[in-house]
């Protein structure tokens, strides 16, 4: 049967330059991260210390090879590296945002990502304000 019934089906593309979801390892699935998270296990590696508020810009630069990566997001520092597996975008993606402000790449890409909920273990600090 080739009739539609008088509805049109538009061939949906995403445009090229798009980037896509990665394939993830096995045993690294969103419902495993959340599982990790809530695991106890220290994931910012403060190793239970309180959350820090003097962290500059100088230091998270300190912090951007994969075994030890911070990022900023909207004035929040997260440690990084636990999640990089997990991330739905590729770790090789999330690496571009290693020590540096990520928010402008996080906000090109993903606004509707509730990144507070999902990294909230991961939270090292606050960046420090002048
Ligand atoms: C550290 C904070 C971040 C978190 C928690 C995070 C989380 C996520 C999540 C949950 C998805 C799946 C989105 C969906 O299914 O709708 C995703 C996809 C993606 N992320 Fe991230 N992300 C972060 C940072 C970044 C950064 C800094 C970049 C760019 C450098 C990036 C690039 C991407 C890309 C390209 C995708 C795949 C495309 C898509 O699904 O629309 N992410 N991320």
């Amino acid at each position: 049967m080739s009739d539609s019934g008088g509805f049109s089906f538009p061939v949906l593309s995403q445009p090229s330059e798009v980037p896509k979801k990665v394939p993830l390892e096995k045993g690294y699935s969103q419902v495993d991260w959340l599982r990790l998270s809530k695991s106890g296990t220290d994931l910012n590696g403060l190793d239970g210390a309180s959350l820090r508020r003097d962290i500059t810009l100088d230091e998270v630069k300190q912090h951007r090879t994969p075994e030890d990566a911070w990022m900023v997001l909207r004035g929040k520092v997260y440690n990084i590296s636990p999640y990089l597996r997990y991330h739905p975008g590729g770790a090789a993606v999330l690496m571009k945002a290693a020590g540096k402000d990520g928010t402008s790449l996080f906000m090109k890409y993903h606004p509707w990502v509730n990144a507070d909920a999902l990294l909230e273990k991961c939270l090292v600090g606050l960046l420090k304000q002048d």
